[in-house]
């Protein structure tokens, strides 16, 4: 199976990020969705923060809208908010509905450690930082988890549970804003630093970029240990 292409910075960052990057995206977590081996309470109790994720993540993603400099950037971070809000979050409130948890649970859900450890990190990189720090931070979530659906779709169980979760992050319409963000990426790198690869600033953007994958595999073992 062909890789699915991101984008060159992506490319670049991924690579950067080695292991990290192997640990984040084959994580038990992960292994445990494809061959349906992962106990529901597990996932459950992962849905429901990442419920509490994706709140926190709309939120930086919407700073994305606040630091563009460009109409296309703005566009992508608004399209993005628009992903985040009206098309992932319904998959966590029909699959935790379904289970018994009601969404005013989850938006009161007590936030885990991890969770909040991850998504401050990435708001505070756009805070701190420009578009391209926020970006970097940011990216990990969106392709990697693209890059997990797309394998899982292709390598799961024909019995795993877990089959809608794996088509969500496989869908076209999921590729689609992996492949848009990833161009954006490309042209924000184009136009406020040039080439990454010989730049002053590629160690600072890799190291936002390998934090947050390991926040991810922070995330996914606290998805593990139901509390
Ligand atoms: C923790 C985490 N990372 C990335 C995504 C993809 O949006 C998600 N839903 N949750």
């Amino acid at each position: 199976m062909s890789m699915a292409d991101y984008g060159k910075t992506f490319g670049l960052l991924r690579t950067g990020a080695g292991q990290t990057w192997t640990d984040y995206t084959y994580h038990a977590f992960v292994e445990g969705l494809k061959d349906g081996s992962l106990p529901r309470e597990s996932f459950l109790h992962y849905l429901v923060q990442d419920y509490v994720f994706l709140v926190h993540f709309a939120r930086a993603w919407s700073l994305g809208v606040v630091k563009s400099e460009t109409q296309q950037e703005m566009r992508v971070c608004a399209q993005t908010v628009d992903a985040l809000v009206n098309h992932e979050m319904s998959l966590h409130v029909k699959t935790c509905a379904a289970a018994g948890i009601d969404e005013s649970a989850l938006f009161n859900a007590a936030e885990a450690d991890a969770n909040l450890a991850y998504t401050r990190y990435v708001l505070d990189a756009g805070v701190q930082g420009d578009f391209i720090d926020l970006i970097a931070a940011l990216a990990p979530c969106v392709m990697g988890y693209g890059e997990i659906g797309v394998r899982l779709a292709s390598d799961k169980s024909a019995d795993t549970p877990y089959a809608e979760w794996i088509a969500t992050y496989a869908d076209p319409d999921y590729q689609a804003v992996c492949a848009t963000v990833g161009e954006m990426l490309d042209d924000a790198v184009a136009r406020r630093i040039g080439d990454l690869k010989i730049s002053p600033r590629r160690a600072a953007v890799q190291a936002r970029f390998t934090k947050a994958t390991a926040l991810e595999v922070g995330f996914w073992q606290m998805g593990l240990s139901p509390q």
